[in-house]
């Protein structure tokens, strides 16, 4: 199976009609940011969230882009380009793009721009395009003796990203989506009571003490599936689920729950979202263990001083389906 573009590692499966599945090329770090796009609004409030709209008043995205088709082996066999697109063209194309189409999410950026090229360059089979969130926070400033959010001024943030990835391949006169993947990157949380971790194996290699309360400081990137691929990659957003309510929900999932282990606790995220959200299919996670090491208790008995994690770090991935929620 071939591996194709994507930030999230996801296997789109064989993209080509050529019996050399793994040919496909492209354009990484393609940045673009517009300016004054499309505001998203919730569809829906959950007792989780209080999100109600991202602005989009400046909207960056960094896109990756690969191109699929028997028709550029020649390409690779002859030394022919006359059949190539040059990587310089496509970040052209996609910038402009930027421009062009009215979307208020990365996945209908992306699943408009992957149609776009389909047309321009009738050869071009099957499109996989990703797209991370550059983020900006609208700096609170004084005006008129009151702080209040700028509006034309910001500050770039580096977590909590929101991404997304798409493959439209051509079927006959028409475009189909073939994959897409919604997500959010990088969401930090450091929760400094109320976790757990024991009752793991002792043998003769185990070192770890078990912990009745531990702090526990995760990185969790979080990825869903839709039922259908057009609830989500559309510009219509009418049945979208923006990041930032996923976000929240795993922010409160977390602080509710006692939870026994950094998987106990992804579960119980992935079957909340999945109840809030009808129209997702699955929820997936990578997380990434960065609990603090203990240093002292605090003289006044209160609280604890911390320090850095030592290298190396623990991981955690998986994916909760309805059949979850459903048991
Ligand atoms: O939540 C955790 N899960 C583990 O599998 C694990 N392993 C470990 O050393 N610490 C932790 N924490």
């Amino acid at each position: 199976m071939p591996s194709t573009a994507s930030l999230h590692g996801q296997v789109t499966g064989n993209a080509s009609s050529t019996d050399r599945p793994t040919m496909h090329y492209g354009k990484k770090d393609v940045f673009v940011y517009r300016t004054y796009a499309k505001p998203l609004k919730a569809n829906k409030q959950i007792p989780e969230s209080n999100f109600q709209e991202r602005k989009n008043t400046l909207f960056g995205v960094d896109v990756q882009v690969a191109l699929h088709g028997e028709a550029f082996l020649k390409n690779y066999t002859d030394g022919d380009n006359s059949t190539c697109v040059a990587t310089d063209t496509m970040r052209n194309y996609i910038e402009l793009s930027g421009g062009k189409i009215e979307y208020s999410t990365i996945d209908g950026f992306l699943v408009e721009t992957a149609k776009g090229f389909l047309k321009q360059w009738p050869h071009i089979e099957q499109v996989d395009l990703a797209g991370q969130s550059v983020e900006f926070d609208d700096v609170p400033v004084e005006k008129n003796g009151k702080i209040e959010n700028s509006g034309i001024m910001f500050r770039p943030r580096k977590t909590e990203r929101p991404r997304a990835s798409v493959s439209v391949r051509r079927n006959g006169d028409n475009f189909e989506i073939v994959n897409h993947v919604s997500g959010i990157t990088d969401i930090h949380l450091m929760k400094i009571t109320g976790s757990s971790f024991k009752g793991f194996i002792q043998d003769e290699y185990t070192k770890l003490p078990e912990k009745e309360d531990r702090n526990l400081f995760i990185y969790v990137d979080i990825d869903w599936t839709y039922n259908n691929f057009e609830d989500g990659a559309n510009l219509d957003t009418s049945n979208y689920v923006p990041a930032e309510q996923i976000r929240d929900i795993a922010a409160t999932v977390f602080h509710e729950l006692n939870d026994q282990s950094i998987q106990h606790l992804v579960y119980q995220i992935g079957l909340r979202i999945l109840e809030r959200f009808p129209q997702l299919k699955d929820v997936s996670y990578y997380t990434n263990n960065r609990t603090l090491s203990e240093v002292a208790p605090a003289d006044n008995g209160k609280g604890k001083v911390y320090t850095e994690p030592t290298l190396p770090y623990g991981f955690q991935a998986f994916t909760v389906t309805r059949d979850d929620l459903k048991k």
